[in-house]
């Protein structure tokens, strides 16, 4: 069962339509971090429920009750289960992707409106909010379901969709959703693996395979003690200032080298072994690829492996942010009455938010009480995931690998993806299937960044490897 010629035809013909329909996509700014933005995330909802239905799959959306964003219970945006093709003789296969994006503002230092699809023919490259992350790959598989629907080309496996609008802020809602749609006549009965586009390459050459993520526990420390902002001209050098506490705790974090400073974290992370060592060292990566993807020569090592064991295999701790700071242009001179810091942890197995937040909590409340100021401390888990890691070696993965080959004429490199995707777990778990990680960009496209782009070539090649991924399923898994 090999894919046919048709299907590469299509898609090379049809590459400015889906281009079109990635514009679509890339033009609702469906930020699900502010809640000003809900509404939109709730237009994309229906631009995919809308394209799906359109190719012939059966739609249902879920609601997935509220939450409580910026001070406001607002509603969750629905998740999206859809389902085409019930053949027992077929193998079913799984898809998630996100239709939310990351914030974006042109003021960040955006080259163009980041909310504009801009196709700069020049690079080949498609700039825009969610063109890599994760709007270009859930088209992806649309375009694979157009292309199979207008071909009258019978799809070589059953094919289930979840699609969530809450990715980028936690997955809220989506667990309990996914355990409470396993078992039998339920959405999830049937499912033989699962495939996430979702990541990127290591590089801009050469595709990979992805066997794990880490996972994250995002934390929110806010500092408070004055009743109102105050002048810090009457009042500096006389009152405890919130954010002179912040800043000293948010350093006592982590050193500038990455080391994180929480005692008792280093402890949870699984030893490296000599054989695990070695999966670093082949990988086709250079320190000019992270330097090149950061846009400046800022790695923390010149070691190859040890840059890539620090993004793939140990935690990171990040600082994000400071809500309530003074951050606008001028010199204003006030003493903010509240602050909050954003950091988060990525974590390896063998720590997870459960096991992390205490050390995290019980260190900030120390740090906080050497300081010997009567303002007043509160730490919060915004939210959290476990990290994941998968048999590579699993038929899902063979498929992968031939697809690969078949459309890049390339070897895929087998990576772990430093980000989190915290549905991943729970797809491994509760239905107790292989899960696959098959990423359509590259390594420098800027996924939550500035100038987020998705090279032409890796959506439309990346749509190939979708279909090709499908077709080799249905060709490798045992009967
Ligand atoms: C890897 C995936 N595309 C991604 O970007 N995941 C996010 C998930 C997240 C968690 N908190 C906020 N967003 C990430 O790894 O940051
Ligand atoms: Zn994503
Ligand atoms: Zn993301």
């Amino acid at each position: 069962m090999s894919v046919p010629n048709q299907f590469y035809e299509y898609v090379d013909q049809h590459k400015s339509d889906f281009i079109d329909r990635l514009a679509k996509a890339v033009a609702i700014p469906s930020v699900s971090g502010d809640a000003s933005y809900r509404e939109h995330v709730f237009e994309m909802s229906r631009f995919i429920v809308k394209e799906l239905e359109a190719l012939g799959v059966k739609v249902r959306t879920v609601d997935l009750g509220k939450q409580v964003l910026d001070g406001q219970e607002i509603q969750l945006p629905p998740a999206i289960l859809g389902s085409i093709g019930d053949d027992p003789k077929k193998k079913t296969i799984q898809l998630y992707a996100h239709y939310d994006v990351q914030p974006a503002l042109l003021s960040d230092g955006w080259d163009h409106e980041p909310f504009k699809l801009t196709h700069d023919e020049k690079t080949g490259r498609l700039y825009g909010r969610g063109s890599s992350d994760d709007k270009g790959p859930l088209l992806g598989w649309i375009n694979v379901l157009e292309t199979h629907v207008k071909l009258g080309l019978e799809l070589p496996v059953n094919l289930r969709f979840c699609f969530e609008g809450m990715e980028e802020s936690g997955s809220e809602g989506l667990d309990d959703l996914i355990k409470d749609e396993v078992g039998p006549g339920k959405f999830f009965d049937g499912v033989d693996c699962v495939c996430i586009s979702d990541n990127y390459w290591l590089n801009d050459r050469t595709p990979c395979l992805t066997y794990g993520l880490r996972g994250i526990s995002y934390y929110k420390v806010t500092i408070s003690g004055p009743a109102r902002d105050l002048h810090s001209g009457v009042f500096g050098n006389t009152v405890h200032e919130p954010m002179t506490d912040l800043i000293l705790l948010m350093s006592r974090l982590v050193k500038p080298n990455g080391e994180i400073l929480i005692p008792g974290l280093e402890q949870l992370v699984a030893p490296l072994t000599d054989e695990e060592k070695q999966r670093y060292d082949v990988l086709d990566y250079s320190i000019s690829d992270i330097e090149q993807s950061a846009g400046a020569p800022v790695a923390l090592s010149e070691d190859k492996s040890a840059v890539l064991m620090g993004r793939m295999r140990y935690p990171s701790l990040s600082l994000h942010g400071i809500e309530g700071a003074f951050s606008a242009p001028g010199a204003k001179t006030v003493i903010p009455a509240k602050v909050s810091g954003k950091f988060s942890i990525r974590l390896v197995p063998n720590m997870t938010p459960d096991n992390v937040d205490p050390l995290v909590i019980t260190y900030l409340k120390a740090e906080f009480a050497k300081l010997n100021s009567k303002n007043k401390l509160e730490v919060e888990n915004l939210h959290g995931g476990k990290p994941w890691v998968a048999d590579p070696n699993h038929w899902n993965y063979v498929a992968a690998k031939k697809a690969t080959e078949t459309v890049y004429k390339k070897t895929p490199d087998l990576t772990r993806e430093g980000g989190s995707i915290p549905v991943t777990l729970t797809f491994a778990e509760a239905l107790g299937v292989n899960v696959l990680l098959l990423p359509m960009g590259r390594g420098d496209d800027g996924a939550h960044s500035t100038n987020e782009k998705l090279d032409v070539s890796n959506y439309i090649e990346g749509t190939k490897l979708l279909g090709t991924y499908l077709w080799e399923v249905a060709a490798t898994a045992p009967k």
